[in-house]
């Protein structure tokens, strides 16, 4: 019996391969504006790897005490490769929740990336590596190991919810999180939004000025 607080979800339904790999040449900002400008996570959760990083998969969430990473270690022997493990540790503040061995076995399972709104240790192993890891600032204070938590249940992380199976996409900018119902018209919308932007730049620089409707619109209000 699954009970609140200790539930451990291990069937997941996860979107196909070849759509997931499609949100790869998104950018996080352009899939925000998408979802009405929300559902990207705030400022607090950053990358941890070199500038250019890139993340994409599908979500298996944990949910943990600030304190204690037990059931993060049982998400690694569930995840699958592409998975991303996304940590809600309640945006705590005082433990590292993630560190360069947890790193080094996600990366050897295929695991796509780590997302956690609590510390990560072991910065500069993790800077160095290319498994893309967000998480909310570091500390050398390690994590208990008693183990009460959840997999594969709804969790909020940097704001914004997250269920098992959502795609999960990550650049400079920060981590977006869409919902896998809405994957494929997400992912047209963005590619819309993705050759205006390109065409915006161009006319910029080919006539020196930038056509803004809406600006005009909005002075013709106030007037
Ligand atoms: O102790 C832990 O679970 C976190 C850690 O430092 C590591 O994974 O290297
Ligand atoms: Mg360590």
């Amino acid at each position: 019996m699954n009970v609140l607080g200790s539930n451990i979800i291990k069937d997941v339904e996860r979107l196909p391969k070849e759509l997931i790999n499609k949100f790869v040449p998104l950018a996080t900002a352009n899939i925000s504006d998408v979802m009405g400008r929300f559902r990207a996570m705030d400022f607090t959760i950053q990358s941890m790897n070199k500038p250019g990083v890139h993340l994409v998969g599908s979500a298996i969430t944990v949910r943990i005490h600030p304190t204690d990473n037990a059931m993060v270690h049982r998400a690694l022997d569930m995840a699958q490769p592409g998975d991303i493990i996304v940590i809600d540790a309640f945006g705590g503040r005082e433990n590292a929740i993630v560190g360069e061995l947890i790193c080094h076995y996600a990366m050897a399972r295929g695991i796509a990336g780590i997302v956690t709104n609590s510390p990560i240790r072991d910065s500069l192993a993790i800077r160095e590596m290319d498994l893309p890891v967000y998480a909310r600032g570091k500390t050398p204070r390690g994590p208990l190991k008693e183990g009460s938590g959840e997999i594969n249940t709804t969790i909020s992380c940097g704001t914004v919810p997250v269920n098992p199976g959502d795609i999960i996409v990550g650049d400079d900018d920060g981590v977006v999180v869409v919902p896998k119902q809405d994957a494929l018209t997400v992912l047209e919308q963005t590619l819309l939004i993705q050759q205006e932007e390109s065409a915006i730049i161009k006319e910029i620089y080919a006539t020196g000025e930038w056509n803004r409707k809406w600006l005009n619109n909005l002075l013709h209000k106030t007037k």
